[in-house]
């Protein structure tokens, strides 16, 4: 798969895909389904599919405090658009002057001009251009004009109910991690580079790992059970929390972990953390000496958790 890094980047080799657009947060159910049957079409006309999303995500921009937090960090949407078959990632920098490109504009200078659109699929309740002015009816007369075709996706569903990337937030701020899995079509993991701490998890006994967490703030908070991907073939067990540490007077959300059973320096390496089990909310402690006691009441139960036995 092919990233390309704004629409000044695009040339000639472009031209002519079946593309979809969106923000494809947390490429869920419903992305991977729409995708699949893009990828069909492309196969069927032999050429390239192609993804268009936007950074920041319309709403980070549009009203930065009631903009969601990311279920995908962009690093991890290029992972999971490429598992799904995508050739190219079109990444448009969504600033003021994108923002007001007309829904006309849109279409005959982006998607017809520099894109070459032949197929392509949205949800019927896809806006776009200044004003958000342009819908699916706009897309279809446009297609008349243009000669190409757009189709408007059908909703894929679980029970009852539509899979996206709001569906998985709310499962996750309920601490259904399960509901979250389902929807996700993987478990829910957070993803980041380790950076050095204040080093006071080892004087207090539990060294940590940590991973700031910028726009993937909150979608989840707590205490996790949880196994890190990316340290070797199999995943290793943890105890995570995901917070601001009230007892130590942290100030930003950031992720910790402690590694069960293994001491291994973490610093610089890019891991996934897959949560398993949520075990309590982060809470502030009178003393480093009653965290350090529930620090290790939460090692016991992450360690019941995956079966491993408690060290005498
Ligand atoms: C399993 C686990 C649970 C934690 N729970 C809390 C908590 O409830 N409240 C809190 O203030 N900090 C909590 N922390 C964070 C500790 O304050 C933090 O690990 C310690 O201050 C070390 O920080 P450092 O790695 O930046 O040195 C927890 C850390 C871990 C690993
Ligand atoms: N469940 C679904 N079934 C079919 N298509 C979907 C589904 N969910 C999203 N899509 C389509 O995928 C594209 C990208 O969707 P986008 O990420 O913008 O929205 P979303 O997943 O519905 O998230 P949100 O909850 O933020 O609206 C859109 O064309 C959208 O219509």
């Amino acid at each position: 798969m092919k990233l390309i890094r704004g629409i000044h980047n695009l040339t000639p080799e472009h031209h002519g895909c079946v593309l979809t657009i969106g923000n494809f947060d947390g490429v869920h159910r419903g992305h991977q389904a729409l995708l699949n049957g893009l990828r069909e079409k492309g196969r069927e006309r032999r050429l390239p599919v192609m993804v268009m999303i936007f950074e920041p995500q319309p709403l980070e921009l549009f009203a930065a405090d009631k903009a969601p937090a990311r279920l995908t960090r962009l690093r991890e949407k290029l992972r999971y658009l490429a598992q799904c078959g995508v050739d190219y990632v079109l990444c448009v920098r969504f600033d003021r002057r994108f923002a007001a490109l007309t829904a006309q504009s849109f279409v005959s200078e982006l998607l017809v001009k520099r894109l070459g659109v032949r197929f392509l699929a949205i949800g019927d309740d896809f806006r776009f251009g200044a004003g958000r002015q342009g819908d699916f009816l706009l897309l279809q007369k446009a297609a008349r004009e243009y000669g190409f075709e757009v189709t408007s996706t059908q909703s894929f569903c679980q029970d009852g109910l539509r899979i996206s990337s709001t569906a998985v937030r709310q499962a996750l701020a309920e601490d259904n991690l399960e509901q979250a899995q389902t929807l996700l079509g993987r478990p829910f993991a957070l993803s980041g580079r380790v950076v050095h701490g204040d080093a006071l998890g080892r004087t207090i006994g539990f060294p940590t790992a940590n991973i700031p967490l910028r726009r993937q703030v909150t979608p989840v908070k707590g205490v996790y059970a949880v196994e890190v991907m990316g340290l070797g073939e199999k995943p290793v067990p943890g105890v995570a929390n995901i917070g601001t540490r009230p007892t130590v007077a942290g100030l930003r959300q950031q992720l910790e972990v402690h590694l069960l059973d293994v001491a291994m320096d973490l610093y610089g390496r890019h891991i996934d953390v897959v949560l398993r089990k949520k075990i309590r909310n982060e809470q502030r402690f009178a003393s480093l000496d009653e965290l350090k006691a529930q620090i290790a009441r939460d090692v016991i139960t992450a360690r019941d958790f995956f079966g491993l036995p408690t060290p005498a």
